[in-house]
Order: C-alpha cells, then structure tokens, then sequence
C-alpha cells in the first residue's frame, strides 16, 4: 500500500463517534451549554457530504430562509432514508448525549426523562405525531447569515444538538462564525462564538441549559446562528434528534 492511500479499515462513523472525548465535551456542555467534538469527519467526507445539495431527490424540503425572516442562505432537509454518514452519526451520537440530558433535566426539574437509543426516542416522537426527519443541510454564500433561533419542531424535544462544518474555514469561505447568545435571567446576554474546523462538530443546547446558581440551578435560554459569510461557500449539516411535526 502507497502512503497516500486510503487506509482500507477507515472508521465508521459509530466508532468515531465512540473516540471522542466524551468527558471534555460533557464539562463544555456543562459549563458552556456547547461542545466541540474535534475532528468526527474526513475532509473527503464533507465534500461527499455537500456534494449531495443539488440531488433533490436526497431531501423532503428546500428552505429558502430570506422567505421566512431566518436570515439569508438556504437549507433542505433530508428524505428518510438518511444519508451515511448521518444515518450512522445520529444514534451514536444520541446514545452519549441520553444520559447528560436527563440529568440536565433532573437538575431542572424537568419530568421528561430521555430513552437510552435513538429509536426509542423516534418511537416517542412518532407518537406525538413528530414523524418527518429534520437532519438537514445547509448552504450559505457571501452575504448569507442565519438568525439567532431555537430548533424546536413540536412539544417533544432532544434537548442538545449537533451540527458539522463541512467546509473549510479560510479557504472556502471567510466570516460565517457558529454563535451561541445566552439569556440569562436578570442579565445582559452573552456572545459565543464557536471556531470549528472543517469536520469538527459542535454539540450544544437547543433551548436551556442548567446553570448552578447560589439559589439553586437556575434555566439559561440560549439560541444559535451563523454570523454573515464574507467570501465564498460554507457548507454545514445539523443534526437534530427529534422529529418534526
Ligand atoms: O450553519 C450552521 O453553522 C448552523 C446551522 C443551524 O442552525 C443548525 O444546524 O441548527
Ligand atoms: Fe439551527
């Protein structure tokens, strides 16, 4: 074999996920409500990825987002069935998330408790009528930003998120930062802005996080968006873990 071949036992995209460093991005979440995985996907892979935004047939929806108010850039989201490495990422990703969001919601006190596979998660959406997938992906030119937002689609929610930058920072585009503004009670709100690398994910809150304040745990709102692409083409996927109405 060539040193610049493919190695022939290349990951899959579960055990990639199994070689995080789950235990760092578990403290970012709890102290920052958003954790960066590092690098989950090869560069090959988020060209595959992007590649697949003009075949219409892979998506159930075009989101035009100056239409709606949303900012300015466009996304679709993806038809069952779900593209690798998505189809793949989703439950991995989920089954380490499970028990961090139910204690988020033990300490909130919040009843809702999170099964332990993707699955019985589905199941649960399903039967409060969330049955159309969200994982989506999303394409932004100069000029183009996303609004501050919350990726709520019905009652029943996942309370973290994850999304992937399949471009390159610095080449492909410049600008485009992944931002996080937190609300919290009584104070002004706070910036966070997310340097990813191309393949890296950020994992981060949907809508709250808990805070542990000199009172008891106190609700922290947080929204995402994308700050405005300055040159070229940036390319991410979102994967969102519930179902959408
Ligand atoms: O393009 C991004 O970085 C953020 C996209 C987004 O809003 C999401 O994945 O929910
Ligand atoms: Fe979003």
């Amino acid at each position: 074999m060539s040193a610049i071949a493919k190695p022939r036992n290349a990951p899959s995209p579960a055990a990639r996920v199994d070689d995080l460093d789950w235990s760092r991005i578990e403290a970012e979440l709890d102290s920052h409500g958003v954790g960066l995985t590092g690098p989950l996907l090869a560069p090959e892979d988020c060209v595959a990825l992007a590649g697949l935004y003009p075949d219409g047939s892979r998506f159930r929806s075009r989101i035009v987002m100056a239409r709606h108010g949303f900012g300015s850039g466009e996304y679709q989201y993806f038809a069952n069935p779900l593209p690798e490495p998505i189809a793949s990422l989703r439950p991995a990703v989920y089954a380490r998330l499970a028990p961090i969001a139910n204690r988020w919601n033990e300490a909130l006190g919040i009843a809702q408790r999170y099964p332990a596979t993707l699955d019985g998660f589905l199941t649960l959406c399903h039967q409060a009528g969330q049955t159309r997938p969200t994982p989506l992906l999303l394409k932004y030119g100069a000029g183009d930003y996303n609004c501050l937002h919350q990726d709520l689609y019905g009652d029943l929610f996942f309370p973290f998120q994850m999304v992937i930058l399949l471009s390159q920072p610095g080449s492909d585009f410049t600008g485009g930062e992944f931002t996080l503004v937190e609300q919290r009670p009584r104070m002004q709100s706070r910036p966070e802005v997310v340097p990813l690398a191309q393949g890296e994910a950020a994992i981060f809150a949907v809508q709250h996080r808990p805070v542990q304040g000199t009172r008891g745990t106190y609700r922290v709102n947080l929204r995402h968006g994308v700050s405005r692409v300055r040159s070229g083409e940036r390319y991410t996927t979102g994967l969102i873990f519930h179902d959408a109405k």
